[in-house]
């Protein structure tokens, strides 16, 4: 578990992480959320003690990191995957972090087959790809077998294939009861990856909540419906009481998160449907609303499709929308 009590980390003038308070636990992946400079690395850091918080504290299974005897045995790390001497081997870059944590060298050959880079083990880290090198750097943190995991955007640089890996390795470390912790800019991956999220914005706490109810909390969820009898279907809709927008292209789309009464509804005047679905807006549109206010770094040219220099303005968030039957 890592415990954040009022952190705060000042540079100068500028205030980068302020007055964090929140806990990662075990058992889940926890994803940490924030737009560019929203302060994720600067936490990430104070974590491992290589920077010092302003104020404020946090806690690792209850102790301060420079308590902690053999740190690798507790809590790996991927911060920076290029934090390696590149002059150094994969497998003799692992055995000197094992031989100064007490670590056996047979778990430097374990930890090397995990992440799938035993073929060049003893290749110089210098030739490596940025994919290579972040499996380096997980192999890094995995060493110790340590109960907590931290990782700084750990999919950077990698192909499908080793995003999947990646996936698949978090989600296989939490399901062992350990506590995973993980920051990443991808909306997508995290949707697929984490159970809990922590979202922060220019260093303050925006949301601490799981996956499913920062979705809700932060999207509109409403069920669309297709129906050949449109006008009837109208009507019985609103007889019953029930708020129908209408979009073009002939569907109606009714607010709520559920599809059973409407087409209980339908089916009870016999109406025909051709669709009755619900819909929810991703990680990425929940993400984009939340954090618009915070969103320190606009592009000013017209991205197509470029979430990041499009934020949805708070308030704005569906107001086009033509309400009422
Ligand atoms: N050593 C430093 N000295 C001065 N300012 C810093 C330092 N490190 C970080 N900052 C500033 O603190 C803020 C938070 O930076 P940080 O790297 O923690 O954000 P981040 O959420 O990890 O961003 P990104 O998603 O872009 O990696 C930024 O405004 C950054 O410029």
């Amino acid at each position: 578990m890592i415990e954040l009590e009022g952190l705060t980390k000042r540079y100068d003038e500028k205030l980068a992480v302020n007055n964090l308070t929140f806990t990662v636990r075990p058992g889940v992946v926890t994803g940490f959320l924030g737009p560019n400079g929203a302060g994720k690395s600067t936490t990430m850091r104070m974590v491992l003690g290589l920077d010092h918080p302003t104020s404020g504290d946090v806690r690792i299974d209850g102790k301060r990191y420079d308590q902690i005897e053999d740190p690798l045995r507790y809590i790996g790390a991927l911060l920076d995957a290029k934090a390696v001497h590149g002059g150094r081997s994969a497998f003799n870059h692992l055995l000197c972090l094992a031989q100064s944590n007490g670590i056996p060298a047979a778990r430097v050959h374990e930890v090397l087959d995990t992440v799938g880079l035993t073929g060049v083990a003893r290749k110089k880290a210098k030739g490596f790809s940025l994919g290579m090198g972040q499996r380096l750097g997980i192999a890094a943190a995995l060493l110790g077998d340590p109960r907590i995991l931290m990782f700084d955007e750990p999919v950077n640089g990698l192909d499908p294939e080793g995003i999947h890996w990646i996936r698949t390795l978090m989600k296989s470390l939490a399901a062992q009861g350990r506590t995973v912790f993980v920051s990443s800019h991808l909306m997508s991956e995290m949707a697929l990856t984490a159970d809990h999220l922590v979202v922060i914005g220019q260093g303050r706490l925006l949301a601490d909540t799981s996956m499913a109810d920062f979705i809700a909390k932060n999207s509109r969820s409403y069920v669309r419906v297709r129906s050949p009898q449109r006008k009837r279907l109208l009507d019985v809709l609103h007889e019953a009481g029930i708020t129908v927008v209408e979009t073009g292209g002939g569907a109606l789309e009714v607010d709520g998160g559920k599809a059973e009464p409407i087409g209980e509804l339908a089916a009870r005047h016999q109406i025909v449907l051709h669709e009755l679905s619900l819909q929810q807006a991703s990680l990425e549109e929940a993400f984009m609303r939340l954090t618009a206010q915070s969103v320190e770094y606009h592009a000013h040219s017209e991205a197509p499709g470029g979430t990041w220099a499009q934020p949805v303005p708070r308030g704005e968030w569906g107001a086009d929308w033509k309400k009422g039957a």
